[in-house]
């Protein structure tokens, strides 16, 4: 579940400030009609570095329409789209016995002359007219009507309101607050804390993720000083302590893109697990998994959440060890029988910042008598971060520049995972591992091309890696 000031999203409900909100107004803009749009806004209160909730109020007239109660069901379809939805208040509420009360979005209904001439006629077949419309003075909006969006955006500095962005991990609501927001730093907390459902800590990340486990140290800013959580993803329940390993919301669709490539029977080698957003649901599908991670916080987390998703230990084996020593022992243990039985494998490396250092340890991984002959070559998935808006390239030159050996024939797929951040793209590219790499024959391929290059020999290794010269 992710959040931005100017864009957010409540777990895959998404709630936008930047595209400020719209359907009412897009509506009001299609009829013609002059907007109030910023009438059910906050006051002005940009700039509070302090939130005194009682202050935060603003006196409206809201449009209404009060009618029998027995006409509600046949005109409902007709006004809904104009009612007046704020936080905390009921649109239809009851006037009396035999009537009710229908309050309007003022941003869209000043008047009845406002409602567009079919939906007057629709009334007026109804026998509700001008007659039943007036207008409720000095309706009080309070702190609790407004979003928390509304109000960070009506605080927060106007052009920088949209720099940060907050994400729901759990019962954790947490920020990455740039230097300028940092004196709104307690503001911010509580209305984070007051607004987002199930919300009983707001925390602040204090470093940026770049050591080893990217995981981040955390200020409470509001609530509760505890980090351990339970998340929900691809119908697996993930339990782990949020300040001690790496969780990240907004990958949540690309785990799922992964666990939709799988199907029973299928293997996979999850290399930089965390706590098994892969490895996890991908195990439930009866795959077999083979997960592995250095921290020993998220290996603990990983098979606590293996064993609490009743994931059978015949489909799931965990791995506390390096990347490397993961891929040079149990992937070169353990691949060679799932070729020889012809199974689909992927291989996960999702470490964006560094993963396709080990990519080099592929090359070579295996003696020639060592592996099987195969029709159905594994697949690595390997996530990178690139700079720039040629970004397929930069992705494609990555991977390459890893290996010794030209494998511009084996990347299958190169896919724009999400925007992290201005220019800053994070990619998977999918590489077809054949033979020849696994053997290292095309290590000797590239470097025997490149010596007799002046002879105009190249050499080609054929799927036995057996080498042929031609002139
Ligand atoms: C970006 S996270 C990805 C976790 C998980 N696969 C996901 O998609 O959310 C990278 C993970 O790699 C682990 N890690 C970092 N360096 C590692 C290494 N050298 N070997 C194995 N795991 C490592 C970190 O602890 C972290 O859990």
């Amino acid at each position: 579940m992710y959040f931005s000031f100017l864009n957010s999203n409540i777990s895959s409900m998404n709630f936008s400030l930047k595209f400020l909100s719209t359907s009412i107004l897009n509506r009001f803009l299609a009829t013609g009609i002059q907007t109030m749009k910023n009438v059910l806004k906050p006051p002005n209160i940009r700039g509070v570095v302090v939130l005194n909730k009682d202050t935060i109020k603003k006196s409206i007239d809201i449009p209404c329409l009060s009618i029998k109660k027995e006409s509600l069901n046949s005109i409902l379809n007709i006004i809904k789209q104009y009612f007046l939805k704020i936080e905390k208040f009921k649109p239809v509420q009851p006037a009396s016995e035999e009537n009710i009360d229908i309050y309007m979005s003022p941003e869209v209904i000043r008047d009845w002359s406002s409602f567009p001439e079919e939906i007057q006629s629709a009334l007026e077949k109804l026998q509700i007219t001008k007659d039943n419309f007036r207008i409720v003075k000095d309706f009080e909006l309070k702190y609790d009507n407004f979003t928390a969006d509304d109000l960070l955006k009506a605080i927060l500095p106007v052009e920088k309101e949209g720099m940060s962005s907050f994400t729901k991990v759990g019962h954790i609501v947490h920020v990455n607050l740039r230097e300028h927001l940092l004196p709104f730093k307690n503001v911010i907390g509580e209305i984070l804390f007051d607004k987002i459902s199930g919300c009983q800590s707001v925390v602040n990340k204090v470093n940026i993720i770049d050591n080893t486990y990217r995981n981040f140290s955390m200020e409470v800013l509001k609530g509760i000083d505890n980090m351990l959580t339970t998340v929900k993803e691809n119908h697996c329940s993930f339990k782990f302590d949020f300040s001690q390993v790496y969780w990240n919301s907004r990958l949540c669709t690309e785990h799922e893109r992964i666990v939709n490539m799988l199907n029973k029977n299928d293997v996979l080698f999850d290399v930089f697990a965390g706590v098994g957003p892969f490895s996890v649901p991908i195990a439930k599908k009866k795959c077999f998994v083979y997960a592995n991670d250095l921290n020993p916080e998220s290996y603990k987390w990983l098979e606590f959440n293996a064993k609490s998703n009743k994931i059978s230990k015949e489909y799931f084996k965990s791995f506390n060890k390096d990347g490397k020593d993961f891929i040079k022992n149990e992937i070169k243990e353990f691949l060679p029988s799932h070729i020889k039985n012809d199974q689909n494998i992927f291989i996960t490396m999702n470490l964006p910042a560094m993963a396709v250092e080990f990519l080099t340890h592929f090359e070579g991984l295996f003696q020639y008598n060592e592996l099987p002959d195969f029709k159905n070559p594994p697949h690595i998935y390997v996530y990178c971060f690139v700079k720039g808006d040629n970004y397929l390239e930069l992705a494609k030159n990555v991977v390459l520049n890893s290996f010794t050996c030209d494998i511009s024939q084996n990347i299958v797929d190169i896919f724009k995972v999400r925007t992290v951040s201005s220019l800053k793209e994070m990619m998977r590219v999918t590489i077809k591992l054949d033979k020849d790499i696994l053997i290292g024959t095309c290590r000797k391929r590239k470097l025997e091309a490149i010596l007799n290059s002046d002879n105009k020999i190249s050499c080609l290794s054929d799927d036995n890696g057996q080498k042929q010269e031609k002139s």
